[in-house]
């Protein structure tokens, strides 16, 4: 289990630069609320990041930071060397949001909510191309928003964050209310966005999105950071390992997987015999000694330990949904009078 320093693969210094920093960061709502807890964070340029929590763990709050929509309580933030509060404008310049609520004009049409980024951020954008690259179709995109699936108007929104080919694109809950084509269109942007050397902070509380498409991962539980590194370094950090469960002839009378290197359990029941290994290699030592002991190995099945068994274990229990439903709404305004 981790204890309260995350467990890391990069805590060698990093020469690489930096997209996105926090140092320190906390947020407080009123005087109960523990949104984010002296969080530090660094993303670097190029990257894919994913940022996992449980609903409530922190994550909208921090890029609601990120983005000066809300103040820190104590802390700060640089984007691409800038600081998120005192050069916000630079910042909003050189990222691209797709937020947890979109903030779109529902009586516009969902071409002229493209348009209107556009001009705003005063990067000339090809609109087609824009809508081309989410899928949205030109008929779609000459209704009105109001009417749109959530699906479509999550398209929208994405297309919005891409106006201007961002140096940092950051997706709250991408995809949510995306069908399976949209998931692997979210997927595709951002992989093509971190191959252009672009980066891109991943938020999501759905496990199976978060491992197909990141490079690294940082687990946000209650505001904390529990732990940042790769999952194949998360589950090698956590001893996630795996269960080894032999069917054999008969169970020996003398059975020695209790020495055997890397064994952390073994469950005897009736010829079949269950063996948890915390090391990778045990498991073919596991096979070895059984028959050593003098079994016939009929069958071997191996079950590794799934990512919810893993983000149980630096969430102290707390389940995100794998495939679930939807991620929150929108949430209400920042008590501090910022918005959202
Ligand atoms: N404006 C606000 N006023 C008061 N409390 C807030 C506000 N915004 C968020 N919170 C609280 O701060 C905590 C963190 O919320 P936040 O939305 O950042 O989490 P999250 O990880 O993004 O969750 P989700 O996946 O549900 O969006 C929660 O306890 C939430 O209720």
């Amino acid at each position: 289990m981790p204890a309260d320093a995350p467990p890391s693969s990069e805590e060698a210094t990093d020469d690489r630069p930096v997209a996105i920093r926090t140092s320190d960061l906390t947020k407080r709502y009123g005087d109960d609320v523990l949104a984010v807890d002296a969080l530090d964070l660094t993303v670097y340029a190029g990257e894919i990041f994913g940022f996992l929590g449980p609903n409530g763990a922190g994550k909208s709050t921090t890029i609601d930071v990120i983005m000066d929509y809300v103040r820190p309580s104590a802390g700060s933030v640089t984007v691409l060397g800038h600081d998120a509060q005192a050069e916000t404008r630079a910042v909003h310049e050189r990222v691209g949001i797709l937020p947890d609520g979109y903030g779109l004009y529902e009586r516009l049409t969902g071409r002229k909510n493209l348009e209107y980024a556009v001009e705003l951020k005063g990067t000339g954008d090809d609109i087609d191309a824009l809508l081309d690259r989410v899928g949205l179709e030109s008929a779609a995109a000459d209704r009105a928003v109001g009417g749109y699936s959530k699906g479509m108007t999550q398209r929208l929104a994405l297309a919005i964050a891409l106006v201007g080919d961002p140096d940092v694109l950051i997706l709250d809950e991408p995809s949510s209310g995306l069908d399976p084509n949209g998931v692997r269109l979210v997927r595709e942007i951002a992989r093509d966005h971190a191959d252009r050397g672009k980066t891109v902070f991943f938020s999501s509380h759905i496990l199976s999105q978060v491992e197909a498409v990141c490079d690294r991962v940082a687990i946000l539980d209650r505001g904390r950071l529990v732990a940042v590194d790769t999952i194949a370094g998360l589950r090698a950090a956590l001893d996630a390992g795996s269960t080894v469960t032999l069917t054999v002839d008969a169970v020996p009378d003398r059975l020695t997987l209790g020495e055997v290197a890397g064994v952390d359990d073994v469950a005897v029941d009736d010829r079949t015999i269950r063996v948890r290994v915390g090391e990778a290699a045990a498991k073919v030592d596991v096979i070895d000694r059984v028959r050593d002991d003098g079994a016939a190995v009929l069958d071997v099945t191996i079950a590794e330990s799934s990512l919810e068994d893993l983000f149980s274990a630096y969430t102290g229990g707390s389940s995100p949904n794998r495939d679930g439903p939807d991620a929150a709404g929108p949430v209400a305004a920042d008590a501090d009078g910022g918005t959202r």
